[in-house]
């Protein structure tokens, strides 16, 4: 950096970041406004490195002591700025130094600083900066003094007031946000002070505690009720978490995490029990009054109810309700809660496989809940609950854990008297708890819950009992929540037939009532349209003339006049315009506000004008004493509408039901009246129920050595098998009773089982098939009416099959009068209710020979192949 010295001065100058060197001084005349002088100092030096340029020195202390101390400073160029020449990279300072005049003024820069010369001690200089100068002209060589302009610098000035406004503007905003913050807190500071005064006051006073002394009370106070009944170890555990509570921070997630336990420990009714009732005569009647026929599961269900009377509870057993969709499994439940006088849950653990939902979280998760069970007990509010686990076949595949195996200890007598669940981490009796369980197939329960488990099978209902507990149950139940009086409808015996038979045929009652609702849903409708409501206010209308062949009305509401003294309080009457003659008053219905509003006038008679008419009563006084006989013909008429309009029963019944319920959905299960040759009907069951089936065979060609078989249908692999072995059995047999034919040898056989797009399997067609295929073989015709199911073995033995009663309900409703079971069955259909076997012809068989005899009686009808 470089220094100019005064106008008439010279010298040299230093500060304390930079560094002086020479400076020239001016002469007298630059005072005024051209001064010149000059000083050098290279870049980061330090002031004992400054050379001190003596001729220098001595201008500038001249200069100093006259009154216009003033010298000029100006910068050394940069090195590359200068000659490389002249001034050296490695010693700049000496290189400066050594130069005078002219080759001095080339290295410096051209604008500079006038600066008052302060103090000068010894050969130090104090300049204190004024203004730009630019140098002009050189004057003296050594020491080196110019002449300089005097530089005004507006531009510059402008741009720093812009740099120190905006610098000013930030300050202020700066300020203001301070000051803005400091208010809030010192609110905050004031209201959490006055708060905490005002607490601890009100503490002081009695009047209220603190929020965690306030939640203690609340907790203790839950359990003082119950102190008796509640085991020891869950008090201690209630202390304890007590204790904890009150030393945890309230805004700590510590002490939410306890707070919550506790809530939950001490909801849960510890030791508290409904009172049970084994009144067996009561439970028969409740349970008749919720549900129809049953008769075995209801007995079931009250030698249950015997056993706890005499033993004093009831607990120990799980009872496991079986049976198909829709049979009332879980209303069996519910009506055994009833009987017992047990608070009733229920819950579905179908899919379920997060062990969690029956064990619960630990308490460590973040939003952990105890399991099904706890929110049982809590929601209740009981130690004996009756609770339902629904659909315990379809329990899904634990990922963390096996649900079966948690639903075991929880189930199990044995078990669960000390049932622990994860969040609550303290043992709960369970062993008062009574649980049912539902499922509609058995062999899908996991074996160890099947075993401790009493199984009440459901098979499903017939034809006859569905009759019964659609009008006995649900039709009664619908109508009732469709608000329908039972004197307006009338549903007959050949709609509910029909209902059941060509639109619900599956074992249970679900789509019935599903069926049923939606007749009454267009009831509802049919009466609503009508005109028929329920609720206490009516109205007639009536509707009157217009004397005005414009169709100006009288319409209105007729209030006290004499017609009105003729109806019942409640009914009010409209007059609407329909007809120019007077002579022409119809009462157009009884009918519903909302009819009135749609009300179709008749022709010529302007819609708008009655609509304002009726809406503003105007004085009809007029148009009425035009009328005179209008009021009197008015009177006569309601009173014969409120006769003739009479609520119009809806009759449901056969031939109008589609227009109900729409087109039926199943077509007859029986395809054929008489089954060819080749075909046999066969008996089937599923979860769904059971169903007749029939077994096809058919022949595809003849010849040498082409004896074979191919099946269709979708059938499994086992019934494939049964197809094969089928096959074999009737070689044997035919061999036997017509030893010439040579059939099976030599015809390829097509066995087909419909219907095609349902996949089917089992080994209880086995007996049907060999008859199917005898019968093409033999050309004889199976006997009409005749259904058949079993197992066959390979030397011709019958074996047994299950869903005994579905495949019987099945059977009678397609009409069939003769069954075949396997003799080993023949329990099983002993147990079936009177009013499923009645009139069934049923044989029970051994061997498939006797099945032959059946089937193809010595007189049947022979048809050449
Ligand atoms: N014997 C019956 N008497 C009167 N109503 C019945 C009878 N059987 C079933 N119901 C009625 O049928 C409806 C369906 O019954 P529910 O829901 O109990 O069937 P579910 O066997 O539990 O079926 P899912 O296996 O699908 O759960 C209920 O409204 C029930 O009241």
């Amino acid at each position: 950096m470089y220094f100019a010295s005064g106008s008439d001065s010279s010298g040299s100058a230093a500060d304390s970041d930079s560094e002086a060197s020479s400076a020239a001084g001016a002469g007298e005349e630059e005072s005024e406004g051209n001064r010149s002088s000059s000083a050098v100092a290279p870049a980061i030096i330090r002031p004992e490195d400054c050379h001190t340029d003596p001729k220098l020195l001595k201008a500038l202390v001249e200069n100093h002591k006259r009154s216009f101390p003033y010298a000029g400073a100006f910068l050394v160029k940069n090195e590359e700025d200068t000659d490389s020449n002249t001034v050296t990279r490695s010693d700049p300072k000496k290189s400066i130094h050594g130069l005078k005049g002219k080759e001095l003024l080339k290295h410096l820069h051209e604008i500079g600083t006038l600066a008052k010369i302060t103090s000068i001690q010894g050969d130090q200089v104090l300049l204190l900066g004024h203004c730009r100068l630019r140098i002009t002209e050189m004057v003296e060589e050594d020491p080196l003094t110019v002449k300089v302009d005097h530089l005004k610098v507006s531009k510059r000035l402008m741009l720093t007031l812009e740099l120190v406004k905006r610098e000013l503007e930030i300050t202020k905003l700066q300020q203001s946000i301070a000051k803005a913050i400091e208010e809030k807190i010192t609110g905050e500071q004031r209201r959490y002070l006055l708060n905490e005064q005002l607490k601890a006051i009100k503490k002081e006073l009695g009047l209220e505690t603190d929020d965690k002394t306030a939640l203690s009370e609340k907790f203790r106070k839950r359990i003082e009720s119950r102190k008796e009944k509640c085991p020891s170890h869950i008090l201690q555990v209630i202390e304890e978490e007590l204790t904890k509570l009150q030393l945890l921070e309230a805004s700590s997630s510590e002490f939410s995490v306890t707070s919550n336990y506790l809530d939950w420990l001490t909801v849960l009714p510890w030791g508290d029990y409904s009172d049970e009732n084994f009144d067996v005569l009561r439970a028969q009647r409740i349970l008749d009054e919720d549900h129809y026929g049953l008769t075995d599961v209801k007995e079931r269900i009250l030698e249950f109810i015997a056993v706890g009377k005499l033993r004093g509870s009831s607990q120990g057993k799980i009872i496991c309700l079986c049976g198909p969709p829709g049979v009332g499994k879980t209303s069996i439940g519910r009506s055994v809660a009833r009987a017992l006088n047990r608070k009733f849950y229920r819950f579905s653990v179908g899919g379920l496989s997060d062990i969690a939902e029956i064990k619960g979280h630990r308490r460590t998760y973040v939003g952990a809940m105890p399991g099904k069970m706890v929110q049982c007990l809590k929601s209740v509010g009981t130690s004996n609950p009756l609770v339902l686990i629904d659909e315990i076949d379809k329990l899904g595949r634990g990922y963390s854990g096996d649900p079966a195996s948690a639903l075991l200890e929880l189930l199990d007598p044995e078990q669960n008297a000390n049932f622990l669940d994860h969040y609550l981490d303290v043992p709960i009796d369970l062993s008062k708890v009574l649980f049912v369980c539902t499922a509609n197939v058995i062999e899908m329960i996991p074996g160890p819950l099947l075993d401790r488990m009493e199984i009440i099978t459901i098979a499903g209902y017939i034809t006859d009992e569905k009759m019964h507990i659609a009008r006995d149950y649900l039709e009664k139940n619908t109508r009732e929540a469709c608000g329908i009086m039972p004197e307006q409808v009338e549903v007959t015996d050949s709609a509910l037939l029909a209902l059941i038979e060509n639109y619900c045929r599956e074992a249970g009652v679900r789509n019935l009532q599903k069926q049923i609702e939606k007749v009454y849903r267009k009831i509802a409708l049919q009466l609503v349209r009508q005109g028929v409501s329920n609720e206490p206010a009516r109205e007639i209308t009536l509707v009157e003339p217009s004397e005005q062949p414009t169709g100006v009305s009288i319409a209105t509401e007729v209030e006290n006049k004499s017609q009105r003294d003729s109806l019942a309080e409640d009914v009010s009457v409209h007059v609407i315009p329909t007809d120019f003659s007077c002579e022409k008053i119809n009462v157009v219905s009884l009918t519903t506000k909302s009819e009135v509003d749609h009300y179709e006038h008749p022709k010529g008679v302007s819609k708008e004008t009655s609509a304002d008419d009726k809406a503003t009563p105007t004085n009809t006084s007029g148009k009425m004493e035009a009328n005179e006989h209008t009021e009197e013909v008015m009177e006569a008429l309601v009173d014969e509408a409120l006769v003739d309009k009479t609520v119009e029963k809806v009759v449901v019944d056969a031939s109008n039901l589609d227009n109900f319920v729409g087109k039926a959905v199943f077509q007859p299960e029986r395809i054929y009246d008489q089954t060819p040759v080749g075909v046999v009907m066969g008996l089937a069951w599923n979860a769904m129920g059971g169903s007749t089936l029939y077994i096809e065979t058919a022949k595809v060609e003849d010849g040498e050595k082409k004896g074979a078989l191919v099946v269709t249908g979708q059938l499994g692999d086992v019934m494939k098998e049964s197809a094969q072995i089928a096959h074999t059995i009737c070689r044997s047999i035919l061999h036997e009773k017509e030893p010439n034919n040579t059939f099976f040898t030599k015809s390829k056989l097509h066995l087909h089982v419909p219907a095609g797009a349902t996949p089917k399997d089992g080994p209880s067609a086995g007996c049907t098939m060999v008859t199917s295929m005898l019968s093409l073989a033999m050309g004889k015709l199976v006997k009409k009416d005749l259904a058949m199911t079993g197992e066959v073995t390979l030397t011709g033995r019958i074996l047994p099959i299950g869903g005994v009663k579905e495949k019987t309900i099945a059977a009678r409703r397609s009409g069939i009068k003769t069954i075949i079971f396997p003799a080993a069955n023949r329990r099983d259909f002993d147990e079936l209710a009177p009013n499923v076997k009645e009139g069934l012809e049923v044989h029970f068989v051994d061997k498939y020979s006797e099945i032959y005899d059946l089937a193809f009686p010595s007189d049947s009808q022979a048809l050449a192949s």
